[in-house]
């Protein structure tokens, strides 16, 4: 028996599109086959291929400890962040100056969120689904009609420029913990930029160098959650991708999912409680001219348990026009990237999809 094909209405989930409300559905049926529809199903290579678990040696995703940025640890610090930078493009670091209660409160807003609103109260804060990145609750990362689609459902917040933050479309419990969203959105901007700084001096440019390329910082938080999926062998929380803007900093629960590709495996990025899990994005691998490659990265499922990970994005203003620095190009190594307006490359993103690094890959040159 398959339970999507079936034209049993009472089986069907009455709003397909929110994977809470599928997972819900499925788990609820012991049925061998199909417990998910399938316009959720990919090849279930799609979802196994290569993928190797975290290993406790060396071969993980580096864990930096930044020191508090303790200028006595500069050097070393910019040294290790250089090699993550190339060799992975994510990393975690630990000792960054951002309290753990912080971390868990923000934590616990989502889960409060996902968990303990009823779907009626989370629809209300639904975002458009015809627009991209609009703010809200929503499910699909595309505007488009006919794409896989991922089992995860998100919050996105917009945050700064204080000119697009309005926390009236927030969740009405946020009233009580608005600071929490407020003092998360503040520190992880402070840390950004101290990120992009010591990464520009990692590859010898003046320290403000990605920060003012970048111009003002376009910053969004969104809430991940990805329920429990009774067949995670044929599909993906969130599909291959690179990130789009600047720099993107993430704090994931104690259920692991996320996924770095590295040399053609998939990597599992370790659950650790109070690290903030750093993923370069493709502006700054433009930027870089290539230096420093953006992540590739993507979001497993699994039976058991719902995950819950926070992704703040760091970008810049669609107006932006973004290229290679000057101080990394000359005649033995050109620029290895079209120049782009950024609105552009948003527009182009949401337009074919992200598969991989494919929109990024659209500006060699
Ligand atoms: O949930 C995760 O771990 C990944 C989220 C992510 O990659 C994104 O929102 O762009
Ligand atoms: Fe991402």
């Amino acid at each position: 028996m398959e339970l999507w094909k079936t034209p049993k209405l009472s089986l069907l989930p009455p709003e397909p599109e929110r994977a809470q409300t599928l997972s819900e559905i499925g788990l609820q049926h012991e049925i061998s086959s199909s417990l998910i529809p399938e316009r959720n199903t990919r090849q279930p290579e799609t979802v196994k291929h290569k993928n190797r678990p975290y290993k406790a040696s060396d071969s993980g995703v580096p864990v930096i400890d930044l020191f508090n940025f303790d200028p006595q640890h500069s050097d070393q610090l910019r040294y290790e962040l250089r090699r993550a930078c190339k060799d992975w493009g994510s990393f975690q670091i630990m000792n960054h100056g951002v309290p753990k209660k912080l971390l868990d409160d923000m934590r616990n807003a989502g889960r409060s969120f996902f968990n303990d609103c009823s779907m009626e109260e989370k629809r209300k804060y639904s975002c458009d689904s015809n627009s991209a990145a609009s703010e809200g609750y929503g499910s699909r990362m595309l505007v488009k009609d006919d794409s896989v689609l991922d089992w995860r459902d998100y919050f996105d917040h917009h945050t700064l420029p204080l000119s697009r933050r309005n926390p009236n479309r927030w969740p009405s419990f946020y009233r009580f913990c608005l600071d929490v969203m407020v003092e998360y959105s503040d520190h992880m901007k402070v840390l950004a930029l101290k990120l992009l700084s010591m990464i520009s001096e990692g590859l010898n440019l003046p320290s403000s160098f990605i920060e003012d390329t970048v111009g003002e910082i376009y910053q969004n938080i969104t809430i991940s959650y990805y329920p429990p999926c009774p067949q995670p062998d044929l599909t993906l929380g969130l599909q291959s991708h690179s990130d789009m803007g600047a720099i993107t900093l993430l704090i994931q629960d104690d259920v692991e999912g996320l996924h770095v590709l590295k040399d053609g495996e998939w990597v599992t990025v370790q659950s650790i409680p109070d690290a903030i899990v750093v993923i370069l994005a493709d502006q700054t691998e433009i930027i870089t001219n290539g230096h420093y490659r953006s992540s590739q990265h993507r979001a497993v499922t699994n039976a058991h348990q719902a995950r819950l990970s926070v992704a703040t994005f760091h970008d810049p203003a669609k107006s932006r026009k973004i290229l290679p620095a000057a101080y990394l190009t000359n005649e033995n190594c050109p620029a290895r990237y079209r120049e782009v307006v950024y609105g552009d490359y948003v527009s182009s993103w949401y337009t074919k999809g992200p598969e991989g690094k494919r929109n990024i890959d659209a500006l060699l040159l």
